[in-house]
């Protein structure tokens, strides 16, 4: 068991069934789950350490239960947070509709929080482009206006995931830049975060 410090807290947020469980899975186990769907009760936390050219930055990610019965404990989990990656199914318009909620609350009470929207399980447009639900130039016009990165991933097949968490921890290491410079402070410390490895990856203590 060890104490690992974390750079950038990350949040995951999004209505349930959009895939955030998947894209975690894939950005920092490599593998896409199949069986049958199993919703995020409360959240679940993974720390992966990644490199932005000669740094080290360790994201500590945490993935929420998207249904809104955990409404209330997914704003505990984003309080904080220095990125979150709010996502949207791309098949399914309501869940744009549930990704704007959250943008929302994040713009009103988390300020200094970066936003990623992430549209989900493109592999299923690319099988068949009339099931998408949610317009690439819609969602980035949006993305504009609220200053915010727009990526369109697919957790079955990799698409753009890695690229969504890199640009995550490079804005975290340009800010942090800026801030030295300006002499403010960009690291961040989850309180007493314990957590070991096993098999099924890291888990909290
Ligand atoms: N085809 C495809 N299916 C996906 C993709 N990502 C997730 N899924 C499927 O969508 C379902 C929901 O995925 P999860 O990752 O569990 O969704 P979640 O947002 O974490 O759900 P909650 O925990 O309820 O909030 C599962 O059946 C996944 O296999 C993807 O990129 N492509």
């Amino acid at each position: 068991m060890s104490g690992q410090r974390v750079d950038v807290k990350v949040v995951m947020l999004g209505k349930e069934y959009v895939g955030k469980t998947s894209l975690v899975e894939r950005y920092v186990h490599n593998r896409f789950l199949v069986g049958p769907y199993q919703n995020t009760i409360g959240a679940a936390f993974v720390a992966k350490v990644m490199s932005v050219g000669d740094r080290t930055v360790t994201l500590g990610i945490w993935d929420t239960a998207g249904s809104e019965r955990y409404e209330a404990m997914s704003r505990i989990y984003y309080r904080g947070a220095k990125a979150a990656i709010v996502c949207y199914d791309l098949t399914d318009s309501s869940s744009f509709e549930r990704a704007k909620f959250w943008v929302k609350e994040l713009q009103n009470l988390e300020e200094g929080c970066q936003i990623y929207l992430c549209g989900t399980k493109s592999d299923l447009l690319e099988e068949d482009r009339r099931r998408r639900r949610v317009d690439f130039h819609d969602v980035q016009d949006y993305a504009d206006n609220i200053k915010a990165q727009l990526f369109e991933t697919s957790s079955k097949t990799g698409q753009s995931v890695d690229e969504l968490f890199q640009k995550v921890a490079e804005d975290y290491v340009s800010v942090a830049a800026f801030q030295v410079m300006t002499g403010g402070t960009a690291r961040t410390r989850l309180p007493a975060i314990v957590f070991s490895r096993s098999d099924q990856g890291v888990q909290l203590q």
